[in-house]
């Protein structure tokens, strides 16, 4: 590769980044500093954070479940399987993947792994804090103005694939040791999952062509890694994690801790998705909508916190490369008309990360008004 090429390889830097806010760990380890103008940034109107409705218990319950092993290796039962993929993507844009063939070492690594990076002195994790104008490292995202309520947690994002998007200084490196090693090899066995869901799904679209035009979708793969404290002041008045769709193609879920959090909307209510042992949660996003012209819909989901226990997830998101161009799909569109406008990849990372976590806000800006 020439020098010219080697550098288109690699990601454009400065996209975007968020304004500077505490470190929430920190804030919920030293309760004396949580003082009410502090405690304040992150306190939601009482309107916000309604309790789920006695009988949704049932719906989280039917969250779909798609059985990959089925998908990929049991001609017998494809059929089946794919149909049941087809309604989740058409009619929920959530669900659980099982028997996906990521190794059960190759999880318990990667979330041990990250629970040790978390649990690190506040300096240590510092060193892999991001840098202004970036969203890679150790920080916050989304936050744009001093008004804006706060999130009650932290993240370590890292760009993992492919390999020439890495940025090894934010990687750690000996602390946890382990750490690069299980978070590549988690890296490449879910991107593998990612791909083989949009081969499905293409095959389910029915559209000449459409395996190679969504596989795209997973070319590019980052890790938002979320550690959200316990919050006995205020664990009902807080939120992890803004309602949002995710701003990318398909992203696969591991819920770390065992411990209840992330809720999708769903006919106005807000949903658990209960963290099923061994499964990786699917949802369908922003770019996967743009595609399909809305055929498959991103879903708003949030994350609340416990009053007592910590919460870990990994949040493995599968989108375009640099390069790319993407539209609604003319197989999809066919006679009728394209609702999303077609926009260059760049252009859309810059408007996602000068954006606000507000639900639909960013599809929305990408829709063509009637
Ligand atoms: C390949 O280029 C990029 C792809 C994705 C992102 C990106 C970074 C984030 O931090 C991020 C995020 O935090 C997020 O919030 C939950 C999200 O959903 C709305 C994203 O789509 C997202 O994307 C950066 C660069
Ligand atoms: O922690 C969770 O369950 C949700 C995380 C999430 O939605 C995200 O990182 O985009
Ligand atoms: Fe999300």
């Amino acid at each position: 590769m020439d020098a010219t090429a080697a550098a288109a390889a690699k990601p454009p830097q400065n996209l975007g980044g968020s304004l500077p806010v505490p470190n929430v760990q920190e804030l919920a380890a030293r309760p004396g500093d949580l003082t009410p103008p502090v405690l304040d940034r992150y306190l939601r109107d009482a309107d916000v954070i309604v309790e789920v409705l006695s009988n949704s218990n049932d719906a989280a319950a039917s969250v779909p479940v798609v059985d990959l092993g089925r998908l990929l290796h049991d001609p017998e039962l494809y059929d089946e399987e794919a149909a049941k993929l087809k309604s989740a993507c058409e009619e929920w844009g959530f669900f659980q993947v099982v028997n996906h063939g990521v190794r059960d070492q190759v999880i318990d690594d990667v979330k041990e792994n990250l629970k040790e990076f978390f649990q690190l002195p506040l300096e240590e994790k510092q060193a892999y804090a991001q840098k202004p104008g970036g969203i890679e490292g150790y920080g916050q995202a989304f936050v744009v103005s001093e008004e804006q309520k706060l999130d009650w947690s932290d993240m370590f994002f890292l760009a993992t694939q492919p390999p020439e998007y890495r940025d090894l200084q934010l990687w750690p490196s000996s602390q946890p040791p382990t750490f690069r090693d299980s978070l590549e090899r988690y890296s490449a066995e879910v991107q593998r999952v990612a791909t083989d869901l949009l081969s499905a799904m293409a095959r389910n679209l029915g559209v000449a062509d459409a395996e190679k035009k969504l596989t795209r979708i997973a070319a590019s793969q980052s890790m938002r890694m979320n550690y959200y404290p316990p919050c006995p002041q205020a664990h009902d008045k807080v939120l992890g994690l803004s309602p949002h769709s995710d701003a990318v193609g398909l992203t696969l879920l591991l819920q770390v801790s065992p411990v209840a959090g992330l809720q999708i909307r769903r006919n106005g209510e807000w949903i658990p998705v209960a963290p099923l042992p061994g499964a990786l949660v699917a949802n369908v996003g922003d770019v996967i909508e743009v595609v399909t012209n809305g055929k498959y819909r991103s879903i708003e989901h949030r994350a609340v916190v416990n009053a007592t226990h910590e919460r870990v997830s990994i949040a493995a998101f599968h989108t375009l490369r640099f390069g790319a161009t993407f539209w609604p799909l003319e197989e999809i569109v066919g006679g009728g008309e394209a609702r999303y406008r077609t926009v260059s990849f760049e252009d859309y990372v810059k408007l996602v990360l000068s954006s606000k976590l507000d639900g639909k806000n960013i599809i929305d800006a990408m829709k063509i008004s009637a």
